[in-house]
């Protein structure tokens, strides 16, 4: 029996049963059912059997044991139970022959096997919906049927044996451990804690092994007009087997906006989640790794086979958050996979050198403080909602109070300024001080170009929750305006 891989018809027939590995792509076809590993000392008779000791890890071929198990009655078939290559289902027809195996091989030297002892239990069959993730969304092979605007898909952009290569470069390079998955970064460092690269320390040039990956980038240029960018951030993120990542849109000010990766080994899902109506979300927002408003937003998921690259750029790029679900199975068009390897992706970007000036201010950690002052707008997508930032900001009575800026300015501003958090408060500051400690925070500017101060008040200890915001509050306009903070932490 033959099975298709799922990863867009290309690898059909590399499946010689259910729960076989794909040659290509390394995953797991379930195109039959999934089943339970037995609980407790009492097995209940079924016509399944879960056999320990036995599969491709220990020199069983799945034909072997379907063979050796066929003579106690009419197979269905054998799948491994899980990823451990030792342990399968041998599933019959009937009970009674499931009985007969047990009693025959359970704990006894099997000849048919090299001599092998089997652990051989009833096992029990686990109905689909259990199986794949209840939460999932429908899965789409390719970037138009995912139909989000900048974001496309190109199968097979590296051969097998490119990507054998690029495995074992970064494979001899060493790894740095992060709490569920290991990185390695190229060009310049990504810093976790600011979300942001350290501009002033360059590692270097990138590597010569991704030389061939670099040379196909312009193949996006007929997508992308910005493909033709020099790019010069790598990140190599190094994901366990249904190990996710969590949702957020890569730092505005950090990188510029066309955001490539290029997926190895293992495959993922990758899901985007983008708001219903793009006007009442804020920079606030772009990382939620806590909350979930779910019915604000609208979520998409693609398919990415290994050796396929994503390329992130517009709308897609700024306005969608991407994330990974930490998923070992999901749910592809109508075939269960499972993420039965690691997945190793390369992140090529471009570290911006400027302030980001997107259409996409309500993201945007470069232009959130122009949302509240009196400087010219760029043309961003128009807000409906009466109490969207672009409205208090096109108020004038709202005009020059208050600017929130998250975490990643604070950091930097208190770095950059020898500042521990404490002595924020109360901090009395000109605009070209701030701006000059702000580093690459060029867009930072007071409404009315005086004195700031910079207070820094109960919102300090949500600091460790990355949700800090720091308020330059103008010493003309007085206190701050509370109508503007409520449309902040709206
Ligand atoms: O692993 C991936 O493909 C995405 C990585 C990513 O989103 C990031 O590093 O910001
Ligand atoms: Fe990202």
């Amino acid at each position: 029996m033959s099975w298709k891989c799922a990863s867009k018809l290309l690898h059909v027939n590399y499946f010689v049963g259910s729960g076989d590995t794909c040659f290509f792509c390394r995953i797991y076809i379930m195109g039959l059912p999934k089943f339970t590993r037995p609980k407790g000392g009492h097995d209940e008779l079924s016509s399944n059997l879960y056999v320990a000791n036995c599969g491709p890890a220990v020199g069983l071929t799945l034909d072997s044991i379907a063979s050796a198990f066929s003579s106690y009655g009419t197979i269905k078939g054998v799948y491994p139970a899980d990823e451990s290559g030792c342990r399968v289902i041998v599933s019959y027809h009937d009970e009674s022959s499931a009985q007969a195996a047990l009693e025959a091989l359970n704990r006894h030297p099997c000849p048919d096997l090299g001599g092998r002892s089997l652990h051989i239990r009833y096992s029990v069959q686990q109905p689909l919906c259990q199986a794949v993730a209840t939460d999932s969304v429908q899965v789409s092979l390719g970037a138009s049927e995912l139909n989000i605007p900048g974001i496309y898909l190109i199968h097979d952009f590296v051969s097998a044996q490119e990507e054998e290569q690029l495995l074992a470069a970064v494979d001899a390079r060493p790894w740095h451990r992060l709490a569920k998955r290991r990185v390695q970064h190229y060009g310049y460092e990504f810093c976790y804690d600011i979300r942001n690269v350290n501009t002033q320390q360059q590692l270097g040039e990138l590597p010569s092994f991704v030389a061939c990956i670099l040379e196909k980038i312009p193949l996006f240029k007929k997508l992308d007009e910005a493909a033709d960018v020099s790019l010069d951030q790598l990140t190599v993120n190094e994901y366990p087997a249904g190990v996710g990542l969590s949702p957020h849109i890569d730092t505005h000010s950090a990188f510029e906006g066309s955001i490539y990766s290029l997926s190895l080994s293992g495959p993922c899902i990758m899901e985007f989640r983008g708001y219903s109506d793009i006007s009442t979300a804020s920079v606030g927002d772009r990382d939620t790794e806590s909350s979930d408003n779910s019915s604000n937003f609208v979520r998409r998921a693609i398919y990415l086979p290994p050796r396929s690259m994503l390329l992130l750029s517009g709308e897609g790029r700024y306005a969608w958050q991407h994330y990974i679900p930490h998923h070992k199975v999901d749910m592809v068009k109508d075939t269960v996979i499972r993420r039965g390897s690691r997945r190793v992706s390369f992140t090529f970007r471009k570290v911006r050198k400027g302030p980001c000036e997107c259409n996409y201010p309500q993201f945007c950690d470069s232009q959130m403080f122009s949302l509240f002052s009196n400087s010219p707008r760029k043309k961003t997508p128009t807000p409906t909602a009466h109490s969207s930032p672009q409205s208090v900001a096109n108020s004038p009575s709202r005009r020059r109070l208050s600017v929130g800026i998250r975490h990643r300015p604070l950091v930097q501003f208190c770095s950059a300024a020898s500042l521990s958090l404490d002595q924020t408060q109360n901090l009395s500051l000109s605009q070209s001080q701030i701006e000059a400690k702000l580093c690459n925070i060029t867009s930072l500017q007071s409404a009315s170009g005086d004195v700031c101060s910079c207070r820094w008040g109960e919102r300090l200890t949500m600091y460790e929750k990355r949700k800090v915001s720091l308020d330059i509050v103008d010493k003309e306009a007085g206190a701050r305006n509370k109508m503007v903070d409520d449309v902040m932490s709206s």
